[in-house]
C-alpha cells in the first residue's frame, strides 16, 4: 500500500514552532526542531530533565500551563505530543482550522504531516518514512544509513557547493553545466577526498571541467 506522502524539507529557522506536552517524545522532536533553528515554544504543565535544561539555557520557551484552544494557530508548525488522544485531537483540530501544519505523535491518522527518521551530515540529509507502518524500522534504517552516509560527505557536499557557484558564474550554458556537474557527481571524488588525495582530485574536477569545454 502506498502512502500517498509528500516528501519536502521546512526552513524553520526562526519560524515559531509549538510543542504540546514535554514528555520524551516531544524532548525527541525538540532536538530535530532546534537544529533546524527553529523557535521553539512548549506548552505543558510538566516537562522532562532534557526539555528543563533547554529551557534554562534559553534554547527554547516554556509555559507551564495546559494546552489552550487557540494555541496552535501561532504557530507556523504544531507538534502534538501529550499522552492524550483527546488533547492531541484539540491541537490539530485548531491548527488545521488556522492552516498550520500540525504533526500529531499518538495517531497515524490524524495531523497533516509526520516527522521523518533523519540522517544528518553537514548539507546532507537523508530521511525517512514508513508512511506510519513501523516507525522501528524507520530507525533501524537510519542507522543503516549512518553507516553507508559517514562524516565525509560534509566536506564533500561543501566541496561540490563550491565547485557548483563556481560553475554558475563561469559556464552560462546550462546544459553543459548540467553535463559537468554530473560528470564530477558521478567522478571518483568522494573517494580522493575521503583518502585526503587532495592534489588528485582538483585534477579530477579540472578534467571533468575541461571534457566539456571544447
Ligand atoms: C521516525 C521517528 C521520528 C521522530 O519521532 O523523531 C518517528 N517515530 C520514531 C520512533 C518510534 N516511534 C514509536 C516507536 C516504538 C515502536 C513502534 O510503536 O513502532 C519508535 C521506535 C523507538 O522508540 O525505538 C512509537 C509510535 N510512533 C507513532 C505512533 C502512533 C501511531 O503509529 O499511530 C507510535 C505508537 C505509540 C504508542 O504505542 O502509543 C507515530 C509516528 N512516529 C513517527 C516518527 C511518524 C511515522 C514515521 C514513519 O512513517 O516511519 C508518526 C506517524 C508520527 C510522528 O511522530 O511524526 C522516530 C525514530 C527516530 C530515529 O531514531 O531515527
Ligand atoms: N510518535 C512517536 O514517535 C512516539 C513514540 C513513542 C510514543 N509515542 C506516543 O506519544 C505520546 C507521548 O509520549 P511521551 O512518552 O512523551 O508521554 P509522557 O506521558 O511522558 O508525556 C506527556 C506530556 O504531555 C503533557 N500533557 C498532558 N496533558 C496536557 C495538556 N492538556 N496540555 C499540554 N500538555 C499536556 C504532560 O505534562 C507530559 O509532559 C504517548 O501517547 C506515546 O504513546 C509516540
Amino acid at each position: 500500500m502506498d502512502s500517498g506522502l509528500y516528501g519536502v524539507f521546512l526552513n524553520l529557522a526562526g519560524r515559531r514552532c509549538l510543542v504540546v506536552g514535554g514528555g520524551p517524545v516531544a524532548a525527541r522532536k525538540i532536538t530535530g526542531l532546534l537544529a533546524c533553528h527553529a523557535e521553539v515554544t512548549v506548552v505543558a504543565p510538566t516537562v522532562t530533565d532534557v526539555i528543563a535544561a533547554h529551557v534554562k539555557s534559553g534554547s527554547i520557551r516554556w509555559e507551564a500551563r495546559a494546552y489552550q484552544d487557540g494555541d496552535a494557530a501561532r504557530a507556523f508548525l504544531v507538534i502534538a505530543a501529550t499522552d492524550s488522544i483527546e488533547i492531541n485531537r484539540r491541537v490539530y483540530a485548531d491548527a488545521e482550522a488556522a492552516g498550520r501544519l500540525c504533526n500529531v505523535v499518538n495517531d497515524q491518522t490524524l495531523g497533516n504531516c509526520t516527522v521523518p527518521a533523519v540522517v544528518r551530515r553537514g548539507r546532507l540529509q537523508v530521511a525517512v518514512s514508513t508512511g506510519g507502518a513501523a516507525p522501528a524500522v524507520a530507525k533501524r534504517i537510519r542507522r543503516e544509513l549512518e553507516v553507508h552516509f559517514g562524516e565525509e560527505y560534509v566536506s564533500y557536499l561543501d566541496r561540490m557547493a563550491e565547485i557548483r557557484q563556481l560553475l554558475l558564474g563561469t559556464v552560462s550554458e546550462e546544459q553543459r553545466r548540467t553535463k559537468i556537474l554530473q560528470a564530477i557527481a558521478e567522478s571518483d571524488l568522494l573517494d580522493l577526498l575521503r583518502t585526503g588525495r587532495e592534489e588528485e582530485a582538483e585534477q579530477l574536477v579540472q578534467d571533468c571541467i575541461g571534457g566539456y569545454m571544447t
